[in-house]
């Protein structure tokens, strides 16, 4: 029995909100939504994969109309297959994608890429009938371990935000079972952002950590004059400081900042990962990765960058994704990395955990639902099976 993909569908969603980092506002962000649609039955249903992107890129529509989906609907369906020819091969599909694009240029196609290749990975995992952590685990030869920490991602401004709401959003946070909060900074003057800290730090109190985003707003000068205040603080860790393809700022940085860092979610391939880790200083024994398989080319490249990591003497526990998206939870689960992202009240409903899934002691625990686990959140399946079912 041989499996075919017979349609690839995108609507373009809204996940729109008044928030502001230090960069961007998300009055009109979107989210590609995808279906990839085959040919497999599965206890009397077709098979269908599904997938979006991150928050922070937009929406992908045209390139998927354009390019990807018709080169993997040209595509001989044998040449998509595994050696069982019972199942897809994620990087036979990839491949077929990406045939006729020249290297290099990353952010130009790698949503787009990354959004089809989470569908094709949730169609995989369901032919085989396993969640997709279980199946990663099987074909890289480890045990999973379905316990994953996730912090809270929030503290953006707003308008008309004071600290006392920032302080009630992060006990909210705390509330709901995380120990780990984030809030950015550098959208608002240093002195102002030190209050915005010093509040959240007196809410969370001694239980709980707090990470700091800048989202790549600081020049040096900035970075380090940031770096200078927010080392006076225990923090869990200070993000993004400068532009994420500035390696020698932010390997100067790290003079100035001898707790942990974190960067990586705005760098879209393997060989991006790879020149932060020969240029960006950053330092294997306490910094955190964050690239996001949903922006950058998918699980396929995934791959290939924890194999870079590994030759530069990383390992995979320092990766906490950016995203906030089940993918990334079943990566973590199934390859061993430190944790994942989560927005509670942002970015639904692609966001999140399953229905019934608790955060306890800032972690939760992977249901057992084959595939990547859409199908286990409500109001997510309803947009997808609207899409295509
Ligand atoms: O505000 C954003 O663009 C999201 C972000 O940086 C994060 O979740 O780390
Ligand atoms: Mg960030």
């Amino acid at each position: 029995m041989s499996v075919r993909i017979v349609d690839v569908c995108e609507i373009t969603k809204p996940i729109s909100s008044p928030i502001r980092n230090a960069y961007i506002d998300f009055t009109k962000m979107t989210t590609s939504l995808v279906a990839v649609v085959t040919d497999a039955v599965r206890d009397g249903k077709r098979v269908v994969g599904y997938g979006f992107n991150s928050n922070g890129r937009y929406g992908q529509g045209g390139l998927i109309r354009e390019r990807f989906a018709p080169r993997l609907k040209e595509a001989d369906p044998k040449s998509l297959l595994d050696a069982s020819g019972n199942n897809l091969d994620p990087d036979k599909v990839w491949a077929a994608m990406m045939s006729n694009e020249k290297p290099g240029g990353h952010g130009e196609r790698s949503v787009a890429v990354g959004t089809i290749d989470m569908a094709v990975w949730d169609a995989v995992a369901k032919i085989a009938g396993k969640p997709l952590f279980r199946l990663l685990a099987e074909r890289h030869g480890r045990e999973s371990n379905p316990r994953v920490f996730v912090y809270a991602a929030g503290g953006y401004y707003y308008p008309g935000k004071d600290l006392a709401a920032l302080r009630g959003e992060m006990r909210a946070y705390l509330d709901r079972g995380y120990d780990v909060v984030k809030m950015k900074i550098g959208g608002a003057p240093i002195a102002e952002d030190r209050e915005r800290i010093e509040a959240v730090l007196k809410e969370i109190g001694k239980n709980a950590q707090l990470a700091v985003d800048a989202n790549g707003r600081f020049d040096l000068e900035t970075a380090i004059a940031y770096a200078k205040m927010l080392r006076e603080y225990p923090l869990f860790w200070y993000e993004e400081a400068g532009d994420p393809l500035d390696f020698a700022l932010q390997a100067a940085l790290a003079e100035f900042y001898p707790a942990a860092m974190a960067t990586g979610e705005n760098l879209f391939s393997h060989q991006d990962a790879r020149n932060l880790i020969r240029y960006g200083g950053m330092r294997p024994d306490r910094d955190w990765l964050q690239f996001d398989c949903a922006l950058s080319y998918g699980l396929c490249e995934y791959q290939r960058t924890l194999e870079v990591l590994k030759t530069h003497g990383w390992s995979p526990s320092r990766c906490i994704p950016h995203g906030g998206h089940q993918m990334s939870l079943n990566i973590a689960a199934g390859l061993g990395l430190g944790g994942n992202e989560s927005y509670p009240d942002l970015f639904q409903p692609y966001g999140g955990f399953p229905d019934g899934v608790r955060v306890e002691n800032g972690h939760i625990t992977m249901p057992d639902i084959p595939g990547i686990g859409f199908e286990g959140k409500s109001d997510l399946y309803a947009e997808m099976k609207a899409l295509a079912a």
